[in-house]
């Protein structure tokens, strides 16, 4: 399913954070949301999964206006999992992740087998079936985010929105997370350092905000680089984390190497102050 968003400003308290964002991404494309802190991403993303309504602008997803259907009818087609995700009650993480089952149940509301099943299998793909008996407040942040991400891929999506999504995750976790997103395996890199992809086979189209840009550059497709709620650049990684851009929007001094077995882009990174230091003799 496609997502096309079309001069969309988002305003909190009469103050307006989110101008003019116009963004595209193809079905099951994987699109990443860069930025420094403070510059719009959640608020973009917040008004995207309708916790917020637009100030001007569309979302669409296939042509249909996100913000004119029911919660029930956008919930059927968008996932969420917002950046600080939660319950304020104590439900195991299995029932956790079957509330992502709710906009496909009528009547009664009761899980079906096949619900279950669902859930089982989403538990499962994010390593977290032995935590499905356990309270979700005892969890580690690690383990509650990785419940969540079982939520919503339990809600079966065409469209998935996450905020950063490998936020409280160890280095091998946040791999898998984002391979799992992507498509259930580590996609391979060409030598330009854009992954390869094929057609989208039925996945969800993902829109993420990210913030290390390495996992950005080797996993997205695409970026858009956001800075004061504007987008400042936009295109495949390779394309946009230049040493220019990096040092304008972040204020960070990068350099780009190649990752020596896959020849995907990397950054090393320095403060924009800290001169250029000599070799190791
Ligand atoms: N409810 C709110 N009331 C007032 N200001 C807000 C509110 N929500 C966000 N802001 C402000 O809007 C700006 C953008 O915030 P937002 O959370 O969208 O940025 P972000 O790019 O997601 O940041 P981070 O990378 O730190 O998560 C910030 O200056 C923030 O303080």
């Amino acid at each position: 399913m496609r997502i096309d968003i079309t001069d969309l400003s988002v305003e909190v308290a009469g103050r307006r954070l989110v101008h003019d964002i116009t963004l595209s991404a193809g079905s099951g494309r994987l699109i990443g949301l860069v930025g420094p802190n403070g510059s719009g991403k959640s608020t973009l993303l917040r008004c995207v999964y309708r916790a917020l309504r637009p100030a001007a602008g569309t979302v669409r997803l296939d042509g249909g206006d996100l913000h004119a259907m029911t919660a029930r009818e956008g919930a059927r087609l968008l996932a969420a999992l917002p950046q600080e995700a939660g319950t304020d009650f104590d439900f195991t993480a299995a029932e956790v992740v079957a509330m992502g089952r709710l906009p496909h149940q009528r009547g009664s509301g009761r899980a079906s087998a096949a619900d279950t099943e669902v859930c089982e299998r989403a538990l499962s793909r994010v390593g977290a079936a032995h935590l499905a008996g356990r309270g979700f407040l005892g969890l580690s942040g690690g383990e509650k985010q990785r419940v969540l991400i079982a939520r919503a891929l339990a809600q079966e999506p065409q469209v998935l929105v996450l905020d950063e999504p490998t936020n409280h995750l160890d280095i091998a976790q946040q791999l898998e997370v984002l391979a799992l997103i992507r498509d259930g395996r580590t996609p391979p890199a060409t030598a330009a350092g854009a992954p390869t992809r094929p057609e989208s086979g039925g996945r969800p189209t993902v829109l993420t905000a990210l913030h290390d840009l390495n996992l950005a550059a080797v996993h997205c497709d695409e970026l858009y680089v956001i800075a004061d709620g504007r987008i400042a650049a936009s295109g495949p990684p390779h394309d946009v984390l230049t040493p220019e851009l990096l040092a304008g929007v972040f204020g960070v001094r990068a350099h780009r190497v190649r990752h020596p077995e896959s020849g995907a882009l990397q950054l090393l990174f320095d403060r924009l102050d800290t001169p250029p230091s000599p070799p190791p003799s």
